[in-house]
C-alpha cells in the first residue's frame, strides 16, 4: 500500500526541467512556482512516487526527500560537509547504532544529521558550537530533517574542553583544529576515532604535527574526487564542470599510550 502522507511531512516535487521544490505539507494550500500552481491536497491524495501537475499542465512526481536533498537544499550560514566527504567519514568512524558521538563545531547541522541518522534512536550525539545563532539554525534543521531527539546541543567555545569522557568517535570542524586535538584526545575512549576536515594544506600540516605530539595512530589524509556523469547511454561521458575542491579530511585513532611504562 502507498504511504500515506499527512499535514507536516516533508516531500520533494521533483520536475522534467529538473526544477525542484521542497515542501512542508499543509492541507487546502496552493503552490506558486515558475512552472505554475500546485494543488498541495492533490499531493495528499496521490502519494508517493505518483505524477502530479501544475495548472500549466508541467508534470512532475511526488517523492520524499533523502537526507542529501535535504542538505543540498538547507538552510545554511556556514560551510558545511558536503555529502561526498560526510558519508566517508562516518564510515571512517565507524558510527554506528548507539554510539555517543561528539561533533564540533555543529554549524549549520550538515555533519551532525549525518551522524545522528548513523547513531539511531539508542546514540547520542553531542554537538558542541559557539555562536548561538548557528546553534538555532542546526537545532531549527535537524528538528526539521526528524533528527533533534538524538542530538544534545551546547553552546560552548570548545576551548573550555568537552563534558563527555570515552565517547565513540569525535568529529573536528573549526577553522584550527591543532588548537584542539588534545581536548579531542581527552574526550575519546582508548580506539576510539578521530576526524577533522581542512578547506587547506598548511591546515593540514599544522593539524599533523599536533597529531603526531599526541597518542594518535592510523594517521591518514585523504581527499575526495567525485565526478558525475550525463546519464545519456548513447553519449555516456561526465558532465562539463565539477566540485573540484571541498576539503581535505584527516583521520586519526586515539591509543592509551604511546610506549608501555614500567
Ligand atoms: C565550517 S562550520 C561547521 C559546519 C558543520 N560541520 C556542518 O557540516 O554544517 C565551523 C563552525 O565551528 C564553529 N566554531 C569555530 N570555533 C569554535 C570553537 N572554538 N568552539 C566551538 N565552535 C567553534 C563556528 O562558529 C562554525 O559554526
Amino acid at each position: 500500500m502507498a504511504d500515506t502522507l499527512k499535514p507536516g511531512d516533508r516531500v520533494l516535487l521533483s520536475f522534467e526541467d529538473e526544477s525542484e521544490f521542497l515542501v512542508d505539507l499543509e492541507k487546502d494550500k496552493k503552490l506558486h512556482t515558475h512552472l505554475g500552481i500546485i494543488d498541495l491536497n492533490e499531493v495528499f491524495e496521490k502519494g508517493p512516487g505518483e505524477i502530479i501537475r501544475t495548472s500549466a499542465g508541467k508534470k512532475g512526481y511526488i517523492l520524499i526527500p533523502s537526507l542529501i536533498d535535504e542538505i543540498m537544499n538547507m538552510k545554511r550560514r556556514t560551510q558545511i560537509v558536503y555529502p561526498k566527504d560526510s558519508s566517508f567519514i562516518a564510515m571512517m568512524l565507524d558510527v554506528k547504532e548507539g554510539d555517543r558521538i561528539i561533533d564540533t563545531g555543529v554549524g549549520s547541522g550538515a555533519m551532525c544529521a549525518v551522524l545522528a541518522r548513523a547513531v539511531g534512536s539508542s546514540g547520542k550525539v553531542f554537538a558542541y558550537e559557539k555562536r548561538e545563532e548557528f546553534a538555532k539554525l542546526a537545532e531549527s534543521n535537524l528538528t526539521k530533517w526528524g533528527l533533534i531527539e538524538r542530538v544534545t546541543i551546547k553552546v560552548r567555545d570548545i576551548s573550555e574542553g568537552f563534558d563527555e569522557k570515552d565517547v565513540d568517535a569525535l568529529f573536528l570542524d573549526v577553522p584550527d583544529p591543532w588548537n584542539y586535538i588534545d581536548k579531542c584526545w581527552e574526550a575519546l575512549k582508548g580506539g576510539g576515532r578521530f576526524a577533522t576536515v581542512c578547506p587547506t594544506t598548511n591546515q593540514v600540516q599544522e593539524t599533523l604535527k599536533k597529531l603526531q605530539e599526541l597518542p594518535f595512530i592510523r594517521i591518514e589524509v585523504w581527499e575526495s574526487l567525485f565526478r558525475p556523469y550525463k546519464p545519456v547511454p548513447e553519449r555516456l561521458r561526465p558532465v562539463d564542470r565539477m566540485v573540484a575542491h571541498t576539503a581535505y579530511m584527516i583521520f586519526a585513532t586515539k591509543v592509551c599510550r604511546r610506549e608501555e611504562t614500567e
